[in-house]
């Protein structure tokens, strides 16, 4: 057998007595067998279920001379009896991990992976989902620090939108998707929604396309389609039409939305499910977030064998406005009749004090499902309520706290121990400014994203317009920097374009033509942007270079005069921009020197489109599924602190944190007072950025 094929045979923990150099030609994990052991054994000596924590130490040091340097063996010494319950819990099961903060759900999600991967299973018959890119990073370096990166690196591992589109860029022709999509983020999409509207209601503002977007997006994300007689229930026939127009615009440009990922996704499986035959195990991160298509995604992956392990936590469901459903849990259990559970109930984040406070705001909540949550440490100190009377007075104390915390500890504390968790990005200029007074360095992550800097995102839509002239990017750069081709002449070629029904990209082209009139200034400065576009596209299709997308990058730099364009159009903010500049150079540097993702496997039966996914595009793939800050990494990392919002920070922990702005209006937001299940996502949030404290003396 072909090792690196898949195996469709069905397994299970009893059944899978071989040892894992039978299944791999991976050296990372034949090399932690050298000790004699397979770690299925290992892990196998789990079925004996001990019944106390303190048995299962016993059972394992009795065999830890042999075997001290398997990485199996360590990860079992250091999970408690339910996790180890859960982590070798048989395969062909269905399985939720329900638990509150800090009980280590992805620890054991990740042991579990481990365990799987221990039992023979291929990584690449392997689906993980994380609910962040950053989150997938995470996890796929730990796994790759007990098994070794190259197998780490074949897991299906990443977000559920990331994932979708590796299937597609492989499969998709399978649904008559054309190769070569591009992704529409978020402006794009705008951008596509406004031209809609203007032809079904030319008197449309900004707000009402931003409504219409996130009407269609939540129509999107419960699986929706304009055609189904169901929308009605949601929307009206002037929505379902704005609906229809924008897939027509989108199919045009050959361009898919994010929720688009999903839906595809999905009709590609139901439509081919051999394409995910070989899918021995499909593990789900932060479950009580997935939407409707998402969950639906999950089932199909799963299709083959069932094999479904989630974990969640209900009480940390903060994303119902973007239609995640935490009824996806009983969802789960009505589809799959023998889901088991099993609950983690000690907190090893958390100092006791913290846990109280945290759960004495969630309890508030009496709809919820109880769950036990037991702090493992000391009760620690009291947290703080500091009531300050503005937000300036809010950002002295936070930062003084920071620096007296600082001394106090004898620089045992760092910045990177704290973090301030804000309900929303205005909150934090008071602070920033009073962390700047004080010296003290911070990161900003989670809805502030790098990308969108504008001084950035002008030149990564440039690259968007080199891979696809159809882009509405095209646009927004047109007159950036400025050469003279302003709102006129770009309605006049908007226009052209509208009335002879040809893309903007061509109006350009007869302009310089002479076939739409404009003066010779403007015609040149036609010319020298569609030159500039033409050979960076000639450069990044270069394959005799060593890196195509950075020399192209280098050139549209140089091309556009960017340093000067700044300098002269930016004020003193130039500089500071001018360094975001060169972090993205050296950030597309250090993309096309890192390996893509290793492709998907080849099926049996199925045949894959090869070479479709280029460097470029998957450089803006990665731009558009990014979710937070791309960071200069020059200073001691230990030296910055975080600012994040609380959305942003799920998942994370530090010994110390802030929350900012905790006052009736700001948490709960204004906007949530008046209905009780808002009021209940507030509280969950506030939850969530209370658990990411350990407490200072953890
Ligand atoms: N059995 C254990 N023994 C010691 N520490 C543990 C154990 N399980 C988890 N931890 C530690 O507890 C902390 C929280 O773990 P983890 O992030 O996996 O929890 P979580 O349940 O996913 O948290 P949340 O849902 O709040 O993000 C981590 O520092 C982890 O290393």
């Amino acid at each position: 057998m072909d090792p690196l094929r898949h195996d469709t045979s069905s397994q299970s923990v009893k059944d899978t007595s071989f040892e894992v150099e039978d299944v791999y030609e991976d050296d990372e994990l034949t090399l932690q067998q050298s000790n004699g052991f397979a770690e299925a054994d290992v892990f196998s000596l789990q079925e004996q279920q001990p019944t106390s924590r303190d048995d299962t130490k016993v059972a394992v040091d009795q065999k830890a001379p042999h075997r001290s340097s398997s990485p199996t063996h360590r990860l079992r010494l250091s999970l408690n009896e339910r996790q180890l319950r859960a982590v070798t819990f048989p395969l062909q099961s269905q399985l939720q991990i329900l638990a509150g903060p800090g009980t280590g759900k992805t620890k054991t999600l990740i042991s579990r992976v481990i365990f799987l991967l221990s039992q023979g299973v291929h990584p690449s018959n392997i689906i993980v989902t994380t609910f962040t890119v950053k989150a997938a990073n995470e996890m796929r370096e730990r796994i790759a620090a007990m098994v070794g990166p190259s197998v780490a690196s074949r897991l299906v591992l990443g977000t559920f939108h990331s994932i979708a589109r590796r299937y597609l860029i492989k499969y998709g022709y399978l649904i008559g998707l054309p190769t070569g999509f591009q992704i529409a983020d978020e402006t794009d999409a705008l951008h596509f929604i406004q031209s809609v509207m203007k032809e079904v209601d030319p008197e449309s503002d900004k707000n009402d396309c931003r409504h219409a977007r996130n009407a269609i997006s939540n129509m999107k994300s419960r699986a929706i389609q304009p055609s189904s007689l169901s929308a009605l229930e949601y929307t009206t026939q002037e929505m379902m039409q704005v609906y229809s127009l924008y897939q027509g615009k989108l199919a045009e440009a050959n361009f898919l939305d994010f929720d688009d990922l999903l839906l595809k996704c999905m009709e590609l499986l139901r439509t081919n499910p051999l394409v995910v035959s070989n899918i021995q195990a499909v593990l789900v991160d932060e479950f009580q977030d997935t939407n409707v298509v998402q969950y639906q995604l999950m089932k199909l992956f799963a299709a083959r064998r069932s094999n479904i392990t989630i974990v969640g936590d209900p009480d940390q469901s903060i994303y119902a406005f973007r239609a995640a459903e935490s009824t996806n849990l009983m969802r789960m259990r009505q589809d799959f009749q023998d889901t088991s559970v099993v609950s983690l109930e000690e907190n090893y984040r958390s100092s006791g004090h913290i846990l109280n406070a945290a759960l004495a705001v969630i309890q508030q909540d009496t709809e919820r499902i109880q769950k036990t949550v037991l702090p493992n440490h000391d009760e620690g100190h009291m947290p703080v309520f500091f009531p300050a009377r503005n937000p300036y007075i809010e950002a002295r104390h936070i930062v003084k706290e920071i620096q007296r915390l600082i001394d106090l500890s004898c620089g045992m504390l760092k910045p990177h121990d704290f973090a301030i968790l804000v309900r929303s990005a205005r909150l934090t200029r008071p602070i920033e400014s009073e962390l700047t007074k004080a010296g003290i360095d911070y990161r900003i992550v989670g809805g502030f994203r790098f990308w969108e800097r504008e001084e950035i995102k002008l030149l990564v839509n440039y690259l968007v317009v080199v891979k696809s002239r159809r882009s509405p990017a095209l646009l927004d750069i047109i007159n950036s920097p400025r050469r003279g081709i302003g709102s006129v002449m770009q309605a006049a070629l908007l226009n052209h374009a509208n009335a002879y029904q040809v893309p903007i990209w061509d109006a350009i082209q007869r302009a310089i033509d002479g076939q739409v009139r404009v003066n010779a200034k403007v015609r040149s400065s036609l010319k020298q942007f569609v030159d500039i576009i033409t050979e960076a596209e000639r450069l990044v299709q270069d394959s005799s270079r060593e890196t195509p997308l950075a020399d192209a990058l280098d050139y549209l730099i140089t091309a556009l005069d960017y340093k000067e364009a700044l300098r002269k159009d930016r004020g003193d903010t130039w500089a500071a921009r001018w360094e975001n500049v060169t972090d993205l150079k050296e950030h597309i540097r250090y993309f096309c020197a890192t390996a893509p993702d290793p492709e998907l496997p080849d099926i049996d039966g199925v045949e894959g489109t090869k070479a479709a996914d280029d460097v470029l595009s998957r450089f803006l793939a990665t731009v558009n599924l990014a979710p937070s800050e791309a960071e200069s990494s020059a200073f001691d990392p230990t030296m910055v602190l975080t600012i994040s919002t609380i959305h942003g920070s799920k998942g994370l922990e530090w010994p110390v944190v802030f929350i900012p702005g905790v006052y009736e209006g700001s948490i709960p937001h204004a906007l949530s007072l008046a209905k009780e299940v808002d009021l209940a996502e507030e509280r969950r949030l506030l939850y969530v950025a209370m658990t990411r404290a350990k407490g200072e003396n953890i």
